[in-house]
């Protein structure tokens, strides 16, 4: 498929990944292994599915697998192909509702992250000094008061034309190593992943399940259905790193652009936009060109840096904040849902999958 072609929320991955010169660089949709949307899998050997193997679903079936049960994560994509493998990514709590929890499954998460840091080769997770300009110390919530040498800057420490800011030294994550990571601990614990695309949230049920948790992001508007889920749209720019070693963002919560750059290895991540309702997976030219000026202007050698390639993701953002919670069926089943994480799915994976272990118990 082209990538400019624009997928519905039951049709395909929501993340498009590009060349230097915005050429695809794989197909954007695929199919079922079996090459049936929604194909039959054989009875198994396991109590639990998850289905969705972003960062959500693998983390939240890490929790599970680890804590004795059997289980199963079915992705309709690869997790190179999901919106988690676009994510920048910063732990920071953005764009992500309701606000009395967020900060709880983000500090949790953040004591998770800090521990993988140990092991950035491996984990994809490293602590990365930087700087969020245009942000306030007394206008975040009392989680930012946990998150040890957060500190206001005076105006003449924040780069470019910002007034305020903060400086941090936060969880970075490299989420293609990130979510290998997540995978190969899955296994370690007993677990598995396949490639299923699911049609009807009952067919994990009918496949042996006494659980199914529900991590399908953007997917649940058509699974559950959910007409609460809206795409924001977010445009990357990868470049070869001129030598940033620190992290930098800019976020207008009333304008579509932003401007953040985020060293990673091999590459530095250039931001980005926060386009609500647009699904278009293809890097727009005059967006990208937007980016690398914005960026440049705090960093000015960045606006020569060669462009190595894009990345365009759809976050699933929720009306009313991220669903996390247990219904349970009438065939006696547990379904839990944890979807709708916006722009913060990395930042609050694990907070989640506490709390996706807790409403599980001994089902
Ligand atoms: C440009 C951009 C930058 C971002 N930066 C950050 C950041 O710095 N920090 C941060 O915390 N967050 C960031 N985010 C947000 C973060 O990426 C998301 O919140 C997070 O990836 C959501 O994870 P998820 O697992 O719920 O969804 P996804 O990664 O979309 O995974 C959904 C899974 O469900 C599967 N699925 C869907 N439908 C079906 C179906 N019918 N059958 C079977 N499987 C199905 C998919 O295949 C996939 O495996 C960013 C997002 C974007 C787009």
């Amino acid at each position: 498929m082209a990538g400019g072609e624009v997928l519905g929320d039951e049709g395909g991955s929501h993340q498009g990944e590009f060349y230097g010169d915005g050429r695809p660089a794989r197909p954007v949709r695929r199919p079922c292994p079996d090459g049936r949307a929604g194909g039959t899998v054989p009875a198994m050997d396991s109590d639990v599915i998850v289905v969705g193997g972003g960062v959500v679903g693998l983390t939240a079936a890490v929790r599970l697998a680890e804590r004795g049960r059997r289980v199963r994560v079915w992705s309709r994509d690869e997790a190179g192909a999901t919106t988690s493998a676009v994510a920048g990514a910063l732990w920071w709590p953005y764009r992500i509702e309701p606000e009395a929890e967020v900060g709880d499954w983000s500090l949790a998460t953040l004591r998770v992250y800090e521990g993988l840091a140990a092991d950035p080769a491996a984990t994809g997770v490293r602590l990365v000094p930087g700087v969020h300009a245009d942000t306030a110390l007394d206008t975040l919530g009392a989680w930012a008061k946990e998150v040890e040498g957060l500190r206001q800057l005076a105006p003449h420490e924040v780069p470019g034309p910002y007034q305020a800011g903060l400086a941090a030294r936060l969880p970075l994550v490299d989420m293609p190593v990130h979510l290998a990571w997540l995978r190969g601990r899955l296994e370690a614990a007993g677990g598995s992943v396949e490639r299923h695309v699911v049609t009807d949230l009952g067919e994990a049920f009918a496949a042996g399940a006494r659980v199914v948790v529900n991590c399908t992001g953007l997917g649940a508007r058509g699974l559950v259905p959910d007409a609460g889920m809206r795409a924001v749209r977010g445009q990357l720019v990868l470049v070869e790193n001129p030598g940033v070693d620190t992290w930098f963002t800019a976020a207008d919560g009333a304008s579509a652009e932003t401007t953040y750059f985020f060293p990673q290895p091999g590459r530095l991540i250039l931001g980005g936009t926060a386009e609500e309702d647009d699904e278009r997976l293809s890097p727009d030219p005059a967006v990208t060109a937007g980016i690398i000026a914005r960026c440049a202007r705090i960093r000015p050698e960045i606006a020569d840096a060669r462009v190595l390639g894009h990345r365009v993701g759809l976050r699933p953002a929720r009306a009313g904040g991220v669903r996390l919670e247990a219904e349970r069926r009438p065939d006696g089943g547990l379904l839990v849902h944890d979807y709708g994480h916006g722009g913060a799915g990395v930042t609050v994976a694990w907070g989640c999958a506490d709390r996706v272990a807790e409403l599980v118990g001994d089902a």
